[in-house]
């Protein structure tokens, strides 16, 4: 099976089919493959950070349809709007099931995804495979080297934390709380269930850093409850207001490279698939 690596700096399996992309001035994405003679089977791998990315999937699938590849597999570690799997207030879109809808149309053989923010997203994708990240958390854990808690921020981690600790023998979990305006998207009411944590190095594990409201929030909740050293380990790196609050609270910030790549101090970043 061959690979097509749409993002020449994620190149997730051995070397990418030759192909030249680029954008028409009308704000287009466009897609020619150089290769001939690629076989009956591709996996197309990408990392959606736009709608022209999620485009560019698109007419790579249409183009390698046309050169009768008979089996094209889809990688796309961060699916897009997998935390818009739920109508909060009238007015607005059930996005995940708008990208999953488009996907299944183009009907693909596998859709791997990685750790997305809930169950909705393998529900409404067909052939999907979703890579847990519980190796993920396991390294970090490794290059941690110490003893820890696992922190789980809010309602929407909870559901996968239990099992994280499971998979990596039982480690003590803490529960927390936030609350978000669902109309502004404010972040207040950050809570830990647990009295004191006994100077204790705490890993938080969540899916998605965007802005980082929910762990600097959730660092202060956790020092005022006698928290030791904090970690950070998110599935997506996004990091949208930069790293620098959060590396200065965090010990370290561990991601992976789902979203983009990052080189800054205090940052650890592990590849999504070895
Ligand atoms: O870095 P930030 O800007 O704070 O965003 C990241 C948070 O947002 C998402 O959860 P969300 O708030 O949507 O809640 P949920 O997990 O309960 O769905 C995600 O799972 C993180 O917890």
């Amino acid at each position: 099976m061959k690979y097509l690596h749409l993002d020449p700096s994620f190149a997730p399996y051995t070397t990418s089919i030759d192909f030249e992309a680029f954008v028409f001035n009308g704000g287009e994405p466009h897609i020619k493959i150089k290769d001939q003679n690629i076989g009956e089977e591709v996996t197309i791998t990408h990392r959606i950070n736009s709608f022209n990315d999620f485009g560019l999937v698109l007419v790579a699938t249409d183009a390698l349809k046309r050169m009768d590849v008979k089996i094209i597999n889809l990688f796309i570690p961060y699916f897009p709007a997998a935390r818009q799997d739920r109508v909060m207030v009238s007015g607005e879109s059930l996005s995940v099931k708008v990208y999953a809808d488009i996907l299944n149309a183009q009907g693909y053989n596998q859709i791997t995804v990685f750790d997305p923010h809930s169950e909705v997203t393998p529900a409404v994708l067909n052939n999907a495979k979703v890579i847990q990240n519980y190796d993920f958390v396991k390294q970090c854990l490794e290059t941690i080297k110490e003893e820890v808690i696992l922190i789980s921020p809010d309602g929407g981690a909870l559901k996968k934390i239990y099992k994280v600790s499971e998979y990596l023998g039982g480690i003590e979990v803490v529960e927390c709380s936030k609350k978000r305006d669902v109309k502004t998207g404010a972040l207040s009411g950050f809570r830990v269930y647990e009295e004191d944590l006994q100077g204790k190095h705490c890993v938080i594990v969540d899916d998605i850093c965007d802005g980082g409201g929910t762990f600097l929030g959730l660092a202060q909740a956790l020092k005022e409850k006698n928290a030791g050293k904090l970690s950070l380990v998110v599935s997506h790196g996004i990091f949208s207001k930069g790293l620098d609050s959060l590396t200065q609270l965090f010990d370290t910030v561990f991601t992976t490279n789902s979203f983009r790549n990052i080189n800054e101090e205090g940052v650890v970043q592990i590849p999504v698939v070895k």
